[in-house]
């Protein structure tokens, strides 16, 4: 469509990149660009599998999205926020534990985080079947954009990704890919995410942590990189290391059903956001995000047809359990999350069982 049709939004101003000497991943970069060709997935799903068995998070570049529309996404992800009113928000708020779905507005303050200190994060969650929910009315008009969206990052990102994934394992390229129908019941979704600074007694205590260390639930997380730094994954020497900025490319990571349908081959890493370095403190921290997920009704099984998981076996956590399906797992995690009531153990890594699958939580 040419700019000129679009709706007229206020524009968001993203914050300038952080200078501060911090200790960064070192993450690999996938082009997508090669991703047309069979020969070129080939490549590209021996760099992935790399990728995963080292740090578990890469960017992709050369995606397809221009650098201005990328720019306009952010001027939407920044509406739900700054154009509607609390109370607009709090009556399109979801109750999560009572439906264990991510579906429109997160209000601050839901989850604990340490020593009684709540989240300051709002999100505005959008299904990819963008008619299925209510919206608030600033929104409405940037619905055909939202949902261009969200298909492109199902098909030309996850999909494409899917293939590699698959691939990696050997496995018919269009395994998981036809676990991820668009048009079929599940909860991968848009996300827009807001963090708000905290009074510093609540990040003393709270340790700066932001968001506490997790795995995702789904399969594929897409993140569009953004300038203001947090996002920390544990990394394999066992520390916290900052994730890099790239102008217009995407973080990428694995959830819980990817390690479940990969048989533990692809495990996921465990990251967290921490208060931003000292030279982006007073900016906000607006992300988006599109987390892809299995159909409802797929069973979280190992693939086991794979000759490389019949060669390397199988680990993790699938092996220990009857696997559930997608609709069950991302049910009672997402009811559960924040709120629940977490055990601490030695390492003060806190834990929970949620349908019968160990869940850890870190600061
Ligand atoms: O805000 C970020 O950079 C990461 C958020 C995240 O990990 C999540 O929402 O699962
Ligand atoms: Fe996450």
């Amino acid at each position: 469509m040419p700019a000129t049709l679009l709706p007229r939004i206020p524009l968001y101003e993203p914050a300038p990149a952080t200078n501060e000497p911090l200790e960064f991943a070192d993450l690999a970069v996938i082009d997508l660009s090669k991703a047309g060709t069979p020969e070129g997935r080939a490549d590209l799903a021996v760099q992935v599998r790399d990728a995963m068995s080292t740090q578990g998070f890469f960017y992709v570049i050369n995606h397809g999205l221009t650098s201005s529309q990328n720019a306009r996404i952010f001027d939407i992800a920044n509406l739900p926020f700054d154009q509607v009113g609390e109370d607009e928000k709090k009556s399109l708020a979801t109750d999560f534990q009572v439906t264990g779905t991510y579906t429109g507005y997160k209000l601050r303050g839901l989850w604990h985080i340490e020593s009684g200190v709540k989240d300051q994060i709002e999100q505005y969650n959008v299904n990819r079947h963008v008619k299925s929910q209510d919206h608030p009315k600033a929104l409405i008009p940037l619905l055909p954009e939202i949902d261009a969206f969200a298909r492109f990052n199902h098909f030309e990102v996850v999909h494409t990704l899917l293939r590699l994934f698959a691939l990696g394992l050997e496995l018919p390229e269009d395994r998981f890919v036809n676990m991820h129908n668009f048009d079929a019941a599940g909860a991968t979704s848009v996300r827009f995410m807001k963090y708000f600074p905290r009074e510093a007694d609540e990040e003393a205590l709270a340790k700066n942590v932001w968001l506490k260390g997790h795995a995702d639930i789904g399969s594929v997380s897409v993140l569009w990189s953004q300038p203001v730094g947090g996002l920390q994954i544990f990394s394999a020497e066992g520390k916290w290391k900052w994730i890099k900025h790239i102008e217009n490319a995407l973080v990428i990571n694995t959830g819980d059903s990817m390690e479940f349908l990969s048989g533990g081959f692809y495990k996921p890493t465990i990251h967290r956001v921490i208060q931003p370095p000292a030279d982006q403190r007073n900016h906000p921290r607006l992300g988006v995000f599109y987390f892809s997920m299995p159909d409802d009704d797929v069973k979280l099984a190992p693939q086991i047809d794979s000759p490389v998981l019949q060669k390397y076996g199988l680990s993790g956590r699938c092996i220990d359990s009857d696997p559930p399906l997608m609709g069950v797992w991302r049910k009672g995690i997402v009811a559960a999350y924040g709120v629940s009531d977490l055990k601490k153990t030695e390492s003060g890594v806190e834990e929970e069982i949620i349908n019968g699958i160990l869940v850890k939580h870190y600061n």
